[in-house]
């Protein structure tokens, strides 16, 4: 699904109480097909940005266009970084969840469910409990409830982030291998610039107070296999050339905690 994000302002509270102007002057698209990720530091306005694509947040002014419609309400899921599945469904009915929301037949449940278990390689844990499953095994189950609905466009807010180092650069490895059966466009949030290089079509570095796009980089890379020996050099350039345009408000960002 193409997506796009014209002149979107937002702001928060209001002039009597002080406002804060979290976003200004967001112009950009996301292609059909196309993973875009949205970098930049804390407080910059990511989450807001990709709570307004979603329709969980209206923009101050601007619009979001979906197919080039501006009212269309879009098949769209969301991933977030604190997944909350249902304690008291198995991991199956956690999948299947949004089909049964969408009165989808026993059938369809069914072979959907299976399907997108055995994507994120879960199969043999369909009848589990989410207490009895790791962080990393939770997130892969919300991953797949997410997909199961088959939506047009799949949002991620930090999904990884709250995982330990090694099981995020797997989930990540995973998520590429997800996002190439699926090839659904995606907008994914993240603080870490090498995710970003590693899972982006395009990034878009996002500066703060207010939250303006700086610059949006394309990554020349082959989708798959971006962290072989091959391609280091460029890669590190790319995650350079985003710090060098992050770090002055990364700094600022760290002086204000
Ligand atoms: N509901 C709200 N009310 C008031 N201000 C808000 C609200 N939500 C966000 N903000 C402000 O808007 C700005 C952008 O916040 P947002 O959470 O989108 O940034 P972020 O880049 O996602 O941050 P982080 O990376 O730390 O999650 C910040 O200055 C934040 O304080």
């Amino acid at each position: 699904m193409k997506v796009v994000i014209e002149d979107v302002r937002k702001t928060f509270g209001d002039s009597k109480k002080g406002e804060v102007l979290a976003l200004e002057n967001i112009n950009f698209s996301i292609e059909e097909k196309e993973f875009v990720v949205l970098v930049g530091p804390s407080g910059c306005g990511k989450s807001t940005l990709l709570n307004i694509v979603g329709g969980l947040l209206s923009p101050t002014s601007g619009t979001v266009y979906f197919e080039g419609e501006m009212d269309k309400k879009p098949d769209l899921s969301i991933v977030f970084q604190e997944i909350a599945l249902f304690p008291w469904r198995t991991v199956y009915e956690n999948v299947i969840y949004g089909l049964e929301e969408k009165k989808a037949s026993k059938q369809e449940q069914k072979e959907k469910g299976d399907y997108y278990l055995d994507m994120v390689g879960l199969t043999g844990f369909k009848e589990a409990y989410p207490k009895q499953l790791s962080g990393g095994m939770k997130q892969r189950v919300g991953i797949a409830r997410a997909l199961a609905v088959e939506p047009d466009l799949l949002l991620m807010d930090e999904p990884f982030s709250a995982l330990d180092a090694q099981t995020r650069t797997l989930m990540q490895e995973e998520l590429l291998t997800i996002w190439n059966r699926t090839q659904l466009s995606t907008l994914y949030v993240t603080h870490n610039i090498q995710e970003a290089v590693y899972l982006a079509d395009r990034v878009i570095v996002l500066s703060r107070h207010p939250g303006r796009i700086k610059e949006i980089i394309k990554i020349d890379l082959p989708k798959m296999g971006r962290d072989e020996e091959q391609h280091r050099a460029k890669f590190e350039q790319y995650a350079d050339d985003i710090w060098q345009l992050i770090r002055q408000d990364a700094e600022d960002a760290l002086k204000e905690l």
